[in-house]
């Protein structure tokens, strides 16, 4: 345990001197994970793990109960069905509910396949996402595992249905796509709005204690971790009033969300993603970036 308490830097959030939250993300191997998950001496209630798809630099997010094992997957990508299904069988977790915090163009949500394949599992999106699924979430509904939940709220503007799923401690905020590190997601097609989302972004992200971390559905530049108070000091255009705001997203000018041209993915374990001149690799959950020429 002395050994992974080192490795855990969340593992003593404290916001207003006290301590908010047992939880912590576990940037360590999956053996480690079940060795914790087997110890009753762990002083850990619940862990986070934070996997990522290539093509479409999209994150997915594992969270357990340690006690019950009772898991809920937010954002699960058709492509990494699979693996993600692996690594919860791997970790003796029942997985109960699988959310997606949007329905959108650049990823395929994989929670219509993980219900044909784990007996009991609902899948969750917003009531106001167009989409079907066993739950239809609404502002303030609860997505309960074990002992922990994650509260819904409902930050539209990227597209209607856009929810934000934030741990019962506050010690965690899963966006999506309506605040990403250094960004927010684009607002000039699929319902997309500026004005809603800067209030969504201000009303109910920001409101968040400054400790809380930001833990969005996608970047692009190997960034995994933001906190609100980051966010609402260095965002660039958060930062800004909303006229400004508005000119900002008017004018992003983005190409079509694209798939990544490189994969590479060799037999040392690396999951590696390039985007533009850059590879950001993960070995066994610890990223690196090199730099490279194509
Ligand atoms: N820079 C990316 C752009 C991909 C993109 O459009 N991403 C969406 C989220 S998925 S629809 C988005 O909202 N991006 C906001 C942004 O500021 O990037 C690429 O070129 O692949």
């Amino acid at each position: 345990m002395t050994q992974f308490a080192a490795t855990c830097p969340h593992h003593s959030l404290t916001h207003n001197n006290k301590t908010i939250g047992s939880m912590c993300i576990i940037t360590t191997r999956s053996f480690l994970l079940i060795k914790i998950l087997q110890s009753h001496s762990c002083a850990l209630t619940c862990f986070t793990l934070q996997l990522f798809e290539l093509e479409s630099c999209t994150y997915t997010y594992l969270l357990a109960d340690t006690e019950t094992k009772e898991a809920v997957l937010i954002d699960p990508v058709l492509e990494t069905v699979d693996r993600d299904l692996k690594l919860i069988h791997e970790l003796g977790l029942n997985l109960k509910v699988a959310v997606n915090t949007h329905c959108h163009a650049d990823h395929v949500t994989g929670t219509g396949i993980m219900r044909k394949k784990v007996v009991g599992l609902k899948s969750a999106i917003s009531k106001f996402s167009g989409a079907s699924a066993d739950i239809q979430l609404s502002e303030g509904d609860k997505i309960t595992f074990g002992k922990q939940y994650l509260t819904v709220r409902e930050t539209p503007g990227h597209t209607d249905g856009c929810v934000t799923l934030v741990l019962a401690d506050q010690s965690m905020a899963f966006t999506g796509d309506a605040l990403l590190i250094r960004g927010c997601g684009r607002t000039d097609f699929q319902q997309g709005c500026a004005k809603t989302l800067y209030q969504s972004i201000h009303e109910k992200i920001f409101t968040l204690p400054d400790e809380c971390l930001v833990y969005p559905a996608h970047d692009y530049l190997g960034r995994t971790v933001s906190t609100v108070g980051e966010e609402r000091k260095f965002n660039p255009r958060l930062t800004k009033n909303l006229d400004e705001f508005m000119d900002i997203m008017k004018n992003l000018n983005l190409p079509k969300p694209k798939k990544i041209g490189i994969n590479i993915i060799d037999n040392t374990n690396l999951y590696c993603a390039s985007y533009q001149k850059v590879i950001y690799c993960f070995f066994e959950n610890v990223k690196i970036s090199i730099k490279i020429s194509i």
